[in-house]
C-alpha cells in the first residue's frame, strides 16, 4: 500500500522495525492514558466552517523567532534517529528543510551536531536536558552556537525518564549504531548497558539528569549563551506565568508525547490556559498527537504559533528515509492548507477559537 495519510506510515514503520525499537518509539509512560488522550482529544473537537470567504489562496507561511517557515510546523526533538533508519538525523533534517519546517535536534541525536547543521536548509534548534555535569551541557551549547543553531529548547518535564512499561518488558537498551555522539561517551555509558527487565535510558537518566534544578537556575544558562531559550514541557498557566517572568523566549506546551507523567491532559486541552496566561508576549508551540492538517489547524486556532510533530516523522523516516519523513511533513502542510480553505479561513490570522466547536467529550478512555 502506498501511504497517503500520516497514520498510514505508523503501520509501515512498525513492520520494518524490531519490536523493542517500535515499542520505544510508539510507547508511553504508565498506563499510556495520556498517550491515547493526545490523539483522541483532537478527534473530539468539531470544526465550525464559514462559507463564501474567497479561499482561492490560503497562505500557510509564517515566521518563528525571526525565521521563515513554509507552514507553522516543525519536527519535535527526538533522540537517536539512527535507531529507525541509517540516514538518521541527516534524513530528517533534510526532510524538514525540503518541507520548509523547523527542525529541533535532540541533545541525544545520533549524528554530530555540526553535520546536522551542515545538512540543514531551514531553521534549526537544539534541545537540551540539564545534566548533573553542567560543563557538558555548556560545551554542547557552545558548539551549537558555533554551528549556527538558532535557539535552545530546554526540556523541563524530565527530571528523570518515566517508567515506560514497553521498554521495561523489552529490556530496552541502545544498540551500537545509535549513540548520543554529541555528549561525552563516559557520561552516556550506562545508556547502552542491557539489564533484563529494566530500561537502560531510564537508569541512565537517574544517574545523569539533574533533578535539583529550579527556576533560579535558568539565569545560570541565560548568562552563558546569547541564544534564545525556549522551555519544553509546560502544561499549566502557573508555570507559563513563571516562564514569562523568568524572561524565556518561548514555550512548548508538551507532555512529551505521553512518555513522561501519565495522567496529564492532552496537550490540546492544556493549550488554552497556557495561551491565555502568556497573552501573546511570546511564541507558544505545542506538540503531542498531531496526525492530520486539521489537528494543526485546531492547535493554531486555540492560539499556538507553531505545532511540532514527533513520532510521525520517524514513521516516515523508518519506512522511506528522507523521502518518507518529507512526505509526512508535506502532507500535514497540504492538509492544513485544505482545512483552511474548507473552513473558510484563508490566512493564519483568521484562525481563532471561532473555528472550534464544543468537544464531543467521550475521548478519554482507560
Ligand atoms: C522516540 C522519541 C524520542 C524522543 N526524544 C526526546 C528528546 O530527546 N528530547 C525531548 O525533549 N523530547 C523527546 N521526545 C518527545 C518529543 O519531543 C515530543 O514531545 C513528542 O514526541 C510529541 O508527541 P507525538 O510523538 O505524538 O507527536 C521523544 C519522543 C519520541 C517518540
Ligand atoms: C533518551 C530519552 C531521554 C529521550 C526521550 O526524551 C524520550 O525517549 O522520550
Amino acid at each position: 500500500m502506498k501511504p497517503l495519510r500520516v497514520p498510514d506510515y505508523a503501520d509501515l514503520a512498525r513492520s520494518c522495525l524490531a519490536a523493542d525499537v517500535a515499542g520505544y518509539l510508539n510507547g508511553g509512560a504508565g498506563a499510556e492514558w495520556t498517550l491515547r488522550a493526545n490523539e483522541s482529544a483532537y478527534s473530539a473537537i468539531p470544526l465550525r466552517p464559514r462559507v463564501l470567504t474567497d479561499v482561492e489562496r490560503c497562505a500557510t507561511a509564517t515566521t518563528l523567532l525571526g525565521a521563515d517557515l513554509a507552514a507553522p510546523i516543525g519536527v519535535a526533538p527526538m533522540a537517536y534517529h539512527r535507531l529507525f533508519h541509517p540516514d538518521g538525523e541527516i534524513g530528517t533534517v533534510r526532510a524538514a528543510g525540503a518541507a520548509g519546517a523547523l527542525f529541533v535536534a535532540s541533545m541525544f541525536a545520533s549524528t554530530d551536531l555540526a553535520e546536522i547543521a551542515a545538512a540543514a536548509t531551514g531553521p534549526l534548534w537544539l534541545q537540551l536536558y540539564w545534566l548533573r555535569d553542567r560543563g557538558a551541557v555548556l560545551e554542547l551549547v557552545g558548539r551549537a552556537a558555533e554551528a549556527g543553531y538558532g535557539a535552545l529548547a530546554l526540556t523541563v518535564d524530565t527530571p528523570r525518564v518515566a517508567r515506560r512499561y514497553r521498554d521495561l518488558r523489552s529490556g530496552f537498551t541502545l544498540p551500537a549504531h545509535a549513540r548520543a555522539v554529541n555528549v561525552d561517551a563516559a557520561l552516556m555509558a550506562t545508556s547502552h548497558v542491557a539489564e533484563a527487565g529494566t530500561s537502560a535510558i531510564e537508569r541512565h537518566s537517574l544517574e545523569r539528569f539533574d533533578p535539583r534544578i529550579t527556576w533560579a537556575d535558568l539565569a545560570w544558562l541565560r548568562e552563558r549563551t546569547a541564544l534564545p531559550l525556549v522551555l519544553k514541557g509546560i502544561l499549566t498557566a502557573e508555570d507559563a506565568e513563571l516562564a514569562v517572568r523568568h524572561g524565556v523566549d518561548g514555550i512548548i506546551v508538551s507532555n512529551h508525547g505521553g512518555r513522561q507523567l501519565d495522567g496529564v491532559p492532552a496537550t490540546i486541552d492544556a493549550l488554552p490556559e497556557v495561551v491565555d496566561a502568556v497573552g501573546g508576549g511570546l511564541p507558544v508551540l505545542v506538540d503531542g498527537g498531531v496526525r492530520t492538517g486539521s489537528d494543526v489547524l485546531k492547535a493554531l486556532a486555540v492560539g499556538a504559533d507553531t505545532v511540532l510533530v514527533g513520532r510521525p516523522v520517524l514513521w516516515g523516516l523508518a519506512h522511506a528515509g528522507t523521502e518518507g519523513a518529507q512526505d509526512v511533513l508535506q502532507t500535514l502542510r497540504e492538509e492544513l492548507e485544505e482545512a483552511m480553505a474548507l473552513t473558510g479561513r484563508p490566512t493564519l490570522a483568521h484562525l481563532d477559537r471561532s473555528v472550534l466547536g464544543t468537544p464531543n467529550r467521550t475521548p478519554y478512555h482507560h
